[in-house]
């Protein structure tokens, strides 16, 4: 059964003196750098209604391997959704002769996090341009950054948050077998991945948590083990983002 977390309930929230101090080192700059980014935003509009209706948004959180993407499919499959994953639309940038274009590369290679003002504009952009309004948003936020970013430029919290929770041995089991010719998917890369997920996104899950909007997935079993605790969530907000208006 899925049920919402608390903020002290994840089994892999951990408290380390490395982490705390990787955290405190990233908060310090992360307000500084989302109120710029933000003003760099000032331009883009925030999200507005569609036929009537408001966006309904669902962050889909969890470490690197975890499932995110594997359930987004089916989630899109039974739901309707549009699926946004963060890390494919920087991805697609990359490759698109974009000023970002190596940045972007090097960032992804070294398992960092992409500045907040170039992943909110891509992310932005798919919602605006969609017929859509329900969507899936895939690995966003990825740190307070983020989250700040997009909150303050969107005007819009997200409805439910997935955190798919996984333990690392897994993670790195699946992403060591994803076979998807990914350059971050190597041992190298992944152990920051690791680290950077620890230190920034589980403040971002815990920031939910104490919101009450986490649903927290054992994202161990076969994939549509993992599914049934998924589809009881987006049925229980079927009608309220149906008739979100
Ligand atoms: N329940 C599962 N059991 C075993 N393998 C799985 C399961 N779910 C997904 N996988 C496989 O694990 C790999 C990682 O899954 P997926 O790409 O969905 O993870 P992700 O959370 O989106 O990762 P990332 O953050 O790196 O994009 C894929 O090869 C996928 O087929
Ligand atoms: N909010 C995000 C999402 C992704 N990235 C970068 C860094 C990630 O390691 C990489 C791959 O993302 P994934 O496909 O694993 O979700 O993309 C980011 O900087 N910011
Ligand atoms: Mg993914």
């Amino acid at each position: 059964m899925w049920r919402k977390v608390t903020s002290t309930s994840f089994s892999s929230l951990k408290s380390s003196l490395f982490f705390t101090r990787l955290h405190l080192q990233q908060a310090s700059k992360h307000n500084a750098a989302s109120a710029s980014a933000v003003s760099r935003f000032a331009t883009i509009a925030p999200l507005q209604e569609k036929d009537g209706r408001c966006p309904f948004i669902t962050f889909v959180l969890g470490g690197p391997g975890s499932g995110k993407g594997t359930q987004c499919i089916k989630i899109v499959e039974t739901f309707g959704f549009k699926h946004l994953s963060a890390g494919d639309l920087l991805r697609r940038e990359m490759v698109s002769n974009s000023e970002y274009g190596s940045m972007i590369l090097n960032t992804i290679k070294e398992g960092r996090i992409v500045p907040s003002e170039v992943t909110v504009k891509l992310i932005l952009k798919e919602m605006e341009s969609s017929d859509n309004h329900k969507f899936l948003i895939d690995g966003f936020p990825r740190s307070e950054e983020n989250r700040i970013a997009f909150e303050k430029i969107s005007g819009a919290e997200p409805d439910v948050v997935l955190f798919f929770d996984c333990p690392e041995d897994e993670m790195v089991k699946r992403v060591l077998s994803r076979n998807q010719g990914r350059i971050d998917d190597n041992i190298d890369t992944i152990k920051k991945r690791l680290k950077v997920f620890e230190a920034l996104n589980l403040p971002v899950i815990d920031y939910y948590a104490k919101k009450g909007k986490v649903h927290r997935i054992n994202a161990v079993g076969t994939v549509d083990e993992i599914f049934e605790q998924v589809k009881p969530v987006f049925k229980a907000c079927e009608q309220k983002a149906f008739n979100r208006s």
